[in-house]
């Protein structure tokens, strides 16, 4: 594999193509966002060495079967109980510290980030049936009302969309790489137009589209193994695959991918992705939207992301970076985060969501008797 085949696991001050709306902005040179390489000394395990036995490291590391996180589960229970309780301490309950974090954004111009799947949606074996429940497009849709809200997914926009259904919000699919504006606008949005508002890695379509298509050739004698075409990046699932074969299916993709310079490798929740080389991750894709919402050098502005996966991280260090608003990490367990606050899992995200709800109104209430 070439070294371009990488992993950017950290978000390098690289300054992002001006902000602009049109239906289709090319990221220019097609090397990092703009034509910047990714730095070598950004490589990680993941992609080191040209082999895969780091990537099948990396596959088992974040991803143990059930039976290894159970296990796991009872031994960081058992024994590690001093260490969870730290994890906890550094980043609470978002619900059970409600009150602080509303007391923070008061007087603020709060911002909704949500990402979808192990967030809005539990995680299911099939990509195809990650439903989201009424309730909780309930749920979004109060929150869409009282604030402006996005989407943020790995997930191609189409495709989500038919998860959310909600035409108020703004969504940035294929890892931001996609994003639109409300086709509904609810009183915040500054656009009505169905029109995209960006596509950094366009140009890379068409290169997607064909690996897309040698990955499915490439892994279909892997049983359980899923290959999802997201639009600006591909999806090769393997929560399914026996761990057995965890191997030679990253030979696959290996052997595919050391075709394609221009693409590089992350790993979310039992999931490889491969995607452009472009400089371009939720963060930017945060930091675009809220430009985009004219918030971009806005001290009032209070943006709030929740997410569950490792792509989220790179929104959660912008915030951190930015020292505005925060990171929620939706996780039943203690992970390396640049959260602030953690949530267990996507029914703790809707009562999240309900009470920012209630407490919004509650406090327009009050502004109007007063
Ligand atoms: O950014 P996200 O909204 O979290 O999307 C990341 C990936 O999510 C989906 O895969 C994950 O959820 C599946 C359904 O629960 C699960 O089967 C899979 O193991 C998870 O990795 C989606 O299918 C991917 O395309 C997204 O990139």
């Amino acid at each position: 594999m070439t070294k371009q085949n990488v992993v950017a696991p950290e978000a390098v001050a690289i300054p992002y193509p001006p902000l602009r709306v049109a239906s289709s902005t090319a990221a220019p040179g097609g090397g990092g966002a703009a034509g910047y390489p990714i730095p070598r000394k950004l490589l990680t395990k993941l992609e080191l060495g040209g082999a895969t036995n780091g990537w099948v490291e990396s596959m088992l590391a974040s991803s143990p079967t059930h039976a290894k996180a159970s296990a796991a589960a009872a031994v960081a229970a058992a024994a590690l109980d001093g260490n969870t309780s730290s994890w906890t301490v550094k980043h609470p309950s978002a619900l059970e510290l409600f009150d602080e974090i509303t007391k923070m954004s008061k007087g603020k111009r709060i911002v909704m980030f949500l990402d979808y799947d192990g967030t809005l949606s539990p995680i299911v074996d099939d990509p195809d049936l990650a439903f989201m429940s009424d309730a909780m497009r309930t749920a979004v849709r109060n929150v869409a009302r009282c604030f402006p809200t996005a989407i943020v997914t790995g997930r191609r926009l189409d495709k989500v969309y038919e998860f959310v259904r909600l035409a108020e919000l703004y969504y940035a699919g294929s890892h931001g790489m996609d994003i639109k504006g409300p086709v509904k606008g609810p009183r915040h949005a500054k656009t009505k137009t169905k029109a995209v508002l960006f596509q950094p890695a366009s140009e890379f379509l068409p290169m997607i589209d064909e690996v897309y298509k040698a990955l499915l050739v490439k892994t279909r004698s892997i049983p359980g193994v899923k290959v999802e075409n997201n639009k600006f990046c591909a999806s090769v699932h393997f929560r399914c695959v026996d761990e057995k074969r965890w191997s030679a299916l990253a030979e696959q993709v290996r052997s595919v991918l050391k075709e394609y310079p221009k693409l590089r490798l992350t790993q979310g929740r039992k999931v490889l992705e491969i995607r452009p080389t472009i400089k371009w991750d939720k963060g930017k894709a945060l930091e675009f939207l809220l430009e985009s919402l004219g918030f971009a050098d806005n001290e009032e502005v209070f943006p709030v992301y929740i997410g569950d996966d490792r792509t989220d991280e790179d929104a959660f260090k912008v915030l951190r970076d930015r020292g505005q608003g925060f990171g929620i990490l939706v996780s039943k367990y203690p992970k390396e985060t640049n959260a602030s606050y953690s949530l267990q899992e996507p029914s703790e995200v809707m009562n999240f969501l309900h009470r920012l709800v209630e407490w919004k109104r509650s406090s327009l209430k009050h502004h109007s008797r007063v």
